[in-house]
């Protein structure tokens, strides 16, 4: 709404703050209600000393330079922000799906059918489509940054590692390497198909409910991503698996564009079929 335009000055008296959504690494997200128009937000917490510690805040001071300026479907609206003196608060879309990785686990077999698959891939590949159109790079595209909007739509959470094209990493990785591409986890200086091995990644996770370079220890997740081959089990269609390989070069250049993966026939074929997937839908708000 017009009202809630990022300029305004929030301030915690603004909302009716509601149940706990989940917590992060720095912070905790709250359901929440601004008093005037009665429009529901999630707002996101995050305390100052720890950012400080941490030597985050230029990362915060990025997430919410760029989410507050993104505007897209599947991209989480950053509507503005404020602070007090120990914490800020991000006021962010709230997304009543919930966690994309907890539907999946939900799932049989804890993977998606290929409509719905093809359907979150189309959605996140026209989002990141829009990102590199603004010169923005994600780098940290992964199943606990997607949340679900309603009808089951992806949205992007979470730009808290997103940068301008190109740039070289200089904050150590922390958390699974399973999302990275060879060229990010070698130190060496990438550009935006960095995002593009995410999608392929991805592709391959909702399908088979597990990243392909898994294994059981860093070194070795390490090693699978610089050289090995990626396998998939024999319930995935040859369409899909033509889609996977084309994205996950270890080349960057020789990764498909994210304009071809929408084009890509497996995509254009299953993203428009219904899907059965099982929503959560004890969660989904009535009415
Ligand atoms: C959980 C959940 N269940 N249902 C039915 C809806 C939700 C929901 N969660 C969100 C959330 C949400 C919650 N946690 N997280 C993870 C997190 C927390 C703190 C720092 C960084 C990342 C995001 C948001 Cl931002 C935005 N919208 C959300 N909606």
């Amino acid at each position: 709404p017009a009202s809630q335009s990022s300029s305004k000055r929030w301030t915690l008296e603004n909302f009716d703050i509601g149940r706990g959504l989940g917590k992060g690494k720095f912070g905790q997200v709250y359901l929440a209600r601004e008093k005037s128009s009665r429009f529901v937000v999630a707002i996101k917490v995050l305390f100052k000393n720890q950012i400080k510690e941490a030597k985050v805040d230029h990362q915060l001071r990025r997430e919410i330079e760029i989410q507050s300026h993104l505007r897209h479907p599947n991209i989480l609206r950053m509507f503005g922000y404020f602070h007090d003196d120990a914490r800020v608060y991000l006021i962010l879309e709230y997304a009543p799906g919930g966690e994309l990785y907890r539907l999946m686990k939900k799932q049989p077999n804890q993977r998606f059918d290929e409509p719905m698959a093809a359907k979150l891939i189309a959605q996140l590949t026209d989002a990141l489509i829009y990102c590199h159109s603004k010169n923005v790079i994600h780098r940290d595209i992964k199943p606990e940054n997607l949340l679900l909007g309603a009808g089951n739509s992806l949205k992007i959470a979470d730009f808290g590692w997103s940068v301008h094209a190109p740039s070289s990493r200089r904050d150590t990785v922390c958390g699974t390497l399973d999302y990275l591409p060879p060229e990010m986890i070698a130190g060496q200086t990438h550009d935006e198909k960095v995002d593009i091995w995410s999608v392929g990644i991805l592709s391959y996770e909702f399908l088979v409910g597990k990243p392909p370079f898994e294994a059981k220890d860093y070194d070795a997740t390490y090693s699978n991503i610089l050289q090995a081959p990626v396998r998939f089990p024999s319930h995935v269609s040859d369409g899909a698996k033509d889609l996977i390989i084309k994205i996950l070069q270890r080349k960057p250049n020789r990764r498909l564009p994210l304009a071809d993966i929408l084009a890509h026939e497996w995509v254009v074929k299953f993203s428009k079929e219904a899907s059965n997937v099982i929503i959560n839908s004890s969660e989904q708000p009535s009415g």
